[in-house]
């Protein structure tokens, strides 16, 4: 482990909501980031993802508890950590009447860089992030997903040793995701930049994330790699979708070889699921028994276990429930 950049203890946020209601949205968290490591907090819509984002950006002051990142505390010194620091938040952090150009420059010009040394940057992240032939417009004539890769390019402008990014794939179409990521990993082999992420794309933190931080109700339930965090549980995931009348019938006869067997309506059927060593292997005994009992499959699969497999097993909860389809990735609009 190298040098720590992130450390936290008993990092607290609380809120007061409508009528005097107190949500504590960060629950103390100890976290601890070393540097050059990629970092994804996973979790569903309010975990508290952006809010630990947010305080260990200095945007937001904690309740209690303490943070030192990049060597400097979050509550004595937060501008010596704004300064060693980049921040990609969820809302565009450009003027939208002033010009691509323009605002990257005075980005730079705000960390302290030469005239010189931002147009050589803007000109790097131009062409890593995709924006040539776009300095001159005006922030506001940009799509979307072109509006989310300068605010990117923004963020880096200074070439932070630590970088934060909250959900910063969201409504980029998946050439420009993976063009992100790109860049990404080229920050991290060229100057070992340290990235930390919010996500609630399953695959994005899988794919990407050395290490998965699992938030939820503001409270980190999970911290590993993924392929650790999935190798806890054990088998696959077998499903079979019954009719509701055959419910406890398949319970009962998967419980006898399976494990955390779990149930969840389907239309106008129930899918009956559990865990099994081998599961490939285990499907053609466990059908042929369902079939000894009189009990007609109409559906089956077998699935190694993913992060949300993983999320379930922790909450008992999808982290894909309450998914819209505004979380879903869109397609960018073709630019004039
Ligand atoms: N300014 C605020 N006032 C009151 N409650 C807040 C405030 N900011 C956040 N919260 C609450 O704190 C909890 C955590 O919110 P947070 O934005 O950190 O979640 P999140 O995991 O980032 O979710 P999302 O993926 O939707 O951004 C939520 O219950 C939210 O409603």
């Amino acid at each position: 482990m190298g040098l720590r950049m992130i450390h936290t203890e008993k990092l607290t946020r609380t809120f007061t909501a409508k009528k005097g209601k107190t949500v504590e949205a960060v629950k103390g968290i100890d976290i601890d980031v070393a540097e050059g490591e990629l970092v994804a907090f996973l979790g569903p819509n309010g975990a508290g993802k952006s809010t630990t984002l947010r305080m260990l950006t200095t945007l937001l002051p904690p309740t209690s508890g303490s943070a030192s990142v990049a060597g400097r505390s979050i509550v004595t010194d937060p501008a010596g950590v704004r300064s060693r620091i980049g921040y990609v938040g969820q809302g565009s952090s450009a003027g939208h009447q002033f010009r691509v150009h323009d605002e990257m420059m005075a980005q730079g010009r705000y960390y302290g860089m030469s005239s010189a040394a931002a147009a050589t940057r803007m000109k790097e992240l131009v062409t890593t992030l995709d924006l040539g032939g776009l300095e001159l417009r005006r922030v506001s004539t940009l799509s979307g997903g072109q509006r989310r890769r300068l605010d990117v390019a923004m963020g880096l402008m200074h070439s932070p040793e630590l970088l934060f990014l909250d959900e910063p794939s969201t409504g980029m179409d998946p050439q420009n995701r993976a063009n992100l990521w790109e860049h990404i990993a080229r920050l991290r082999s060229e100057h070992n930049t340290t990235i930390v992420l919010t996500t609630h794309y399953l695959e994005e933190a899988d794919a990407q994330a050395e290490r998965v931080l699992v938030i939820d109700h503001g409270e980190i339930i999970a911290d590993d790699t993924a392929p650790a965090l999935k190798a806890r549980l054990a088998g696959d995931l077998i499903s079979v979708a019954v009719a509701p009348g055959a419910v406890d019938s398949a319970v009962r006869l998967m419980a006898d070889t399976g494990d955390e067997i779990a149930t969840r309506p389907a239309g106008p059927e129930v899918v009956v699921s559990g865990r099994f060593d081998g599961g490939t292997r285990a499907l053609p005994p466990l059908l042929r028994r369902l079939d000894q009992e009189g009990i007609e499959v109409l559906e089956a699969d077998v699935r190694v276990p993913t992060l949300d497999d993983v999320f379930l097993s922790l909450t008992g909860r999808s982290l894909r429930e309450g998914e819209n389809n505004e979380d879903a990735p869109v397609v960018e609009g073709r630019a004039a």
